[in-house]
């Protein structure tokens, strides 16, 4: 809680301290801080793009995908992560990436980066969803080199149905998945302690689910360290 005695100042430098220890950066190794920004600050490239799975690339090093509803920050998280502006293509539309969008470094095949099309995008056709949730689920059970899945969830909004229906599909098929809750510049600290604890618990009867979420704005780059720092130890397979 803020003293409404305090100057407002001091009430946010507390509220951004209380934000800091719930992203947790403080406790990472700084080695490995340093070894992640290194591996995100190559030149990043464009891959690969398709809407077919038998379209996929050609199997090499680590993949990670960033899954999510639409409009949930997909595309902005990649940019912010590889320090660029756009990479891949963001919009305050729903349903702006339509293919299953491959990216790594330009020099380095160990880790590439899966950036997804939304899922529960209701505007589009009932064909065009159809097509997208079979891509989707397609890839996320039948990749081999799949070593993490990001499921982001917007901050302010939770989990809806076609989250749970992605979680028990990566469940059933034993993918390893982290929740990340994202756009957390628009949501205020009390309501993010509550949708934490509230989704770790639902995570704890999930056998595939990392125990813990992370948090992350793209806007103002909180949570990226960490993030980045995680991705390269599962680039290293640890
Ligand atoms: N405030 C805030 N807005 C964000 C953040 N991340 C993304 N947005 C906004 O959210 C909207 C959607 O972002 P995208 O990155 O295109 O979302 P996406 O998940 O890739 O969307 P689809 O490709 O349509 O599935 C854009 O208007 C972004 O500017 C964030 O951390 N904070
Ligand atoms: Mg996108």
């Amino acid at each position: 809680m803020t003293d409404p005695n305090q100057p407002v100042s001091s009430a946010h430098k507390e509220e951004q301290a209380n934000l800091a220890a719930l992203v947790g950066e403080a406790e990472l190794d700084p080695g490995v801080v340093e070894r992640g920004r290194k591996l995100f600050a190559q030149s990043w490239d464009f891959m690969w793009g398709t809407k077919f799975f038998h379209q996929l690339p050609p199997i090499e090093g680590v993949e990670i995908a960033f899954a999510g509803r639409s409009n949930v920050g997909k595309s902005s998280l990649l940019n912010a992560i590889t320090g660029r502006k756009s990479l891949a293509r963001t919009s305050n539309t729903p349903g702006r990436t339509k293919e299953l969008n491959f990216f790594r470094p330009e020099k380095d095949p160990t880790l590439v980066i899966c950036d997804m099309p939304g899922y529960g995008y209701a505007r589009a056709s009932k064909k065009e969803v159809a097509a997208w949730n079979e891509l989707i689920l397609d890839y996320l059970r039948g990749r081999p080199n799949l070593r993490r899945v990001y499921v982001l969830i917007d901050s302010r909004h939770g989990l809806k149905p076609n989250d749970i229906e992605v979680m028990d599909t990566l469940d059933k098929a034993a993918v390893n998945y982290q929740v990340v809750l994202t756009k957390v510049d628009k949501t205020k600290l009390n309501d993010l302690k509550k949708i934490i604890g509230k989704v770790e618990l639902g995570l704890k009867k999930r056998p595939a689910a990392h125990p813990e979420v992370l948090l992350t704005s793209s806007d103002k780059k909180i949570g990226i360290a960490r993030l980045r720092s995680e991705m390269l130890l599962l680039s290293e397979g640890l």
